[in-house]
């Protein structure tokens, strides 16, 4: 594989509205996702309040949840417990950060061969085409991989902000694992286990600057996170998700202040399939920046990651082998197209 080297900020290249290069030109292999040929699909909502309620509204709730993942692979969480307000809050820091002055922002500048910090996605081969997007990725979790260095100061409350997201976001972590397994029939703690405890989380805000080709240039091209799950907070005004299912692509409404939870690639692998990691991809647009904010967690690194045993039978072959888990190694997949189920499926 080639060696990783950085690209200037789409942000920086935006401003002169000048044609993005060829290097970000899709052409007719993946790009002109305009959004009008694809239809808009209510992907279905899972009510955590419900999920931890009375044992009969919770199993309504399980059956919603287990559905949505093996048709859907995600969905969206309402009712997860934090204020519209809260909320609103976590926005207006992601808004503020990349509102900085270039030189601002440039303080928190990743290095060429690490993945934390402001920047633009690893260039990891000459020919990859580039994904109109840049970045600030950040642990959260567990503290003692937490990076400071990396978290902005600016604005004040920023720091303050995203560490309480996070301690949230560790809660419903827990919780939506806890009824996915429920919703299988399982030991409730059986993926928790097997990804391993602290949960590893991290915080990766999508920036997408207008652009003026958005019929060629795509914001992320598609892929399905190398990850357990992904909690998206997406922008509140300005859609841009689209989900693959059966072949056709689907435009992922906005609903403000929900969660979108996708399942990732080592959630279909434990399930022995039974939950799908959708593919999905985010088209820009040449109006309106765009900003989501993904948290997604990653196992152990070490940790051995297979099909959980109350799921494979006789009916039920093992569909996947069982797998280590390399951080490294899998920060290259989404660069170069592969896929980690892929990779394991037998
Ligand atoms: O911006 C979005 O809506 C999608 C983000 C995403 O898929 C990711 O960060 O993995
Ligand atoms: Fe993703």
């Amino acid at each position: 594989m080639g060696s990783v080297s950085m690209a200037t900020p789409v942000q920086e290249l935006a401003t002169d509205g000048q044609d993005p290069s060829e290097r970000y030109n899709y052409g007719g292999s993946g790009g002109g996702a305009l959004n009008a040929s694809v239809p808009l699909v209510e992907i279905p909502t899972v009510d955590v309040g419900s999920l931890i309620s009375s044992p009969s509204a919770a199993n309504h709730e399980l059956q919603k949840l287990s559905l949505a993942l093996s048709s859907w692979g995600c969905f969206q969480v309402v009712n997860h417990g934090m204020t519209d307000s809260f909320v609103d809050r976590v926005h207006e820091i992601s808004k503020q950060f990349f509102d900085l002055p270039k030189e601002e922002k440039h303080r928190y500048i990743r290095e060429p061969d690490s993945i934390e910090g402001y920047g633009t996605d690893m260039i990891v081969a000459e020919n990859q085409t580039l994904d109109w997007i840049d970045r600030l990725y950040l642990t959260l979790n567990p503290p003692n991989q937490v990076q400071l260095k990396f978290w902005p100061e600016k604005p004040e409350t920023f720091r303050e902000v995203l560490h309480e997201y996070s301690t949230k976001l560790q809660v419903l972590h827990d919780v939506m694992l806890k009824a996915m397994a429920k919703s299988l029939k399982l030991d409730e703690s059986v993926f928790l286990r097997m990804i391993g405890e602290p949960v590893i989380m991290s915080a990766r805000f999508n920036f997408y600057p207008p652009c003026p080709r958005p019929d060629q240039v795509l914001g992320l091209k598609p892929h399905s996170d190398g990850t357990v799950i992904t909690f998206l907070l997406q922008d509140k005004e300005v859609e841009g998700l689209q989900v693959l299912k059966d072949g056709q692509w689907f435009r992922v409404p906005v609903i403000p202040d929900a969660l979108v939870l996708n399942a990732g690639e080592h959630l279909e692998i434990m399930s022995n399939g039974e939950f799908k990691s959708p593919i999905h991809r985010a088209v820009v647009n040449s109006e309106r920046k765009r900003i989501s904010l993904a948290a997604p967690s990653i196992p152990h690194d070490g940790n051995e990651i297979e099909p959980v045993e109350g799921l494979v039978s006789e009916e039920r072959p093992r569909l996947f082998r069982k797998m280590k888990y390399n951080g490294r190694t899998h920060l290259r997949y989404y660069q170069s197209g592969r896929r980690v189920v892929d990779d394991a499926r037998i």
